[in-house]
């Protein structure tokens, strides 16, 4: 199973999982250190010196089990000790035990005597400043156990343990060494301090075991914070891959779509020219004129309009072919549009008839315009395998002022165009009933 906290299952069984380490954590059997266990200790040793004498001011009461002890010191002597150490290193006096994972430690002991307390202490070997022939230099950590707490087994918590000024004073060490830490604890003992002289003591120890978790609390704890937080951050990375995917598919369809978009609208300008372009000549078709005096019109500037009508046409297909007669279209065609301003709108109105709208012109220069027109197509006489062909038109122009109406101009420049054929052909006529010299430009 994929472990996806997004999905309500996944949720589920991480909450699950997390509960049962939680009790798990709880659960589990406590680590524990008999001190008096086989092969843990050595001792325990009672606290004489080398002083013969007391061994009888101190000796066990059962010399077998090595449980209880007697202290009677019956005059001053230099070292008075009272009590038991067990020792926790091997031959190597500086190699001790780790009691840093334990959290407590249980003694059952029991005590008769003077004493307001008795002493558990706890030395421990720090290679930084204790010397392997020097006990004394391992630092020393205690706590007093007064009466009331003792003579039923009782948990000390390790805590409790500190190291007493008489230590720290005694060696004068920089004050982080004087921190308490039991990562190489090599002897634990109990005792009894400030023995007098005819004072009798009675020490019984009866147990003493450390106790300590497994796993501490607090690594489990971190360790499902960290846990979670790396599943949210393995989620948010999926999640933010997966973003980064769509995002680049989708701009991959928007691109291909973009493309597609400018082809199509490629495709169509080009359709919307094939519409309106002859296909015979390559100017504008009549619904491309249309569209520009549309255009024109709207604008409202007016304009004038030239109607050219290729004379004889008809003798002229019947003698040369209809080919010939289609190349003289294209040939006239090409003429007019050489001779015209880019400004100006030409086209093919129809057969052999074609259509100029100059812009804001004057009907006399429009009528200048034609009369040019009409000399460059009359010089364009196209040879042939028959023959030269000599080619003329006439000419009909108009004007349409500006907010006039284009169909009625058209309709006038129609009406020269005819006078100028019923005139002999070959020649520009003007519109008699519009004549304006006024320029149709604002
Ligand atoms: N080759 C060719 N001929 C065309 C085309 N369109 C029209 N025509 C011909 O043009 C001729 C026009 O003849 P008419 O309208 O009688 O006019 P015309 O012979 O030019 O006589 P006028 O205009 O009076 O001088 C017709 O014979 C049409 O068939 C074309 O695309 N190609």
């Amino acid at each position: 199973m994929r472990f996806d906290l997004s999905t309500p299952r996944s949720l589920t069984a991480g909450i699950a999982l997390t509960l049962a380490v939680l009790a798990g954590v709880e659960l589990l059997p406590a680590r524990t250190l008999d001190l008096k266990g086989p092969g843990i200790a050595r001792g325990p040793y009672l606290m004489t010196v080398a002083d013969p004498d007391n061994q009888t001011s101190l000796r066990w009461l059962d010399a077998a089990k090595q449980r209880r002890l007697r202290c009677h010191y019956t005059r001053l002597e230099t070292y008075m000790g009272c009590g038991l150490t067990y020792v926790l290193s091997g031959n190597d006096p500086s190699q001790g035990r780790d009691l840093s994972h334990f959290d407590s430690i249980e003694v059952d002991l029991s005590y008769k005597g003077p004493s307001p307390f008795v002493r558990l202490a706890v030395r421990n070997f720090d290679p930084r400043f204790s010397k392997p022939d020097d006990i004394n230099s391992a630092r020393f950590h205690s706590v007093n156990l007064r009466l009331r707490d003792i003579g039923t087994p009782v948990r000390v918590d390790l805590n409790e343990l500190t190291v007493p000024d008489w230590w720290i004073h005694q060696f004068d060490l920089a004050r982080e060494y004087n921190r308490p830490g039991l990562q190489n604890a090599v002897s634990v003992a109990i005792d009894v301090i400030m023995v007098q002289p005819g004072q009798v003591h009675e020490l019984e120890v009866r147990r003493m075991v450390l106790k300590g978790q497994w796993v501490s609390r607090d690594q489990v704890y971190l360790g499902i914070v960290v846990a979670w937080l790396l599943a949210a951050s393995v989620m948010a990375l999926r999640g933010w891959t997966r973003l980064r995917q769509r995002y680049n598919r989708q701009a991959r369809e928007i691109d291909a779509l973009t493309a597609r978009t400018r082809q199509l609208r490629i495709e169509q300008e080009k359709l919307r020219r094939l519409a309106t372009i002859d296909e015979l000549t390559g100017v504008l078709n009549r619904r491309g004129l249309e569209q520009s005096l549309d255009d024109l019109e709207a604008a409202a500037q007016g304009m004038t309009l030239v109607l050219l009508d290729i004379d004889h046409f008809k003798r002229i297909n019947d003698r040369h072919g209809h080919d010939r007669g289609d190349e003289v279209l294209r040939r006239i065609a090409a003429v007019v549009a050489a001779n015209l301003r880019a400004s100006d709108v030409f086209g093919r109105w129809g057969g052999e008839e074609f259509l100029i709208a100059c812009q804001g012109k004057r009907i006399r220069d429009a009528a200048r315009v034609a009369e040019k027109l009409r000399e460059r197509v009359q010089q364009s006489n196209i040879d042939g395998p028959d023959g030269r062909i000599a080619v003329t038109a006439s000419f009909g122009v108009a004007l349409a002022p500006p907010g006039g109406s284009t169909a009625d101009a058209l309709k006038r420049a129609d009406a020269a165009l005819y006078r100028a054929k019923e005139a002999g052909r070959n020649r520009v006529e003007t519109d008699k009933t519009q004549q304006s010299d006024s320029p149709t430009t604002v």
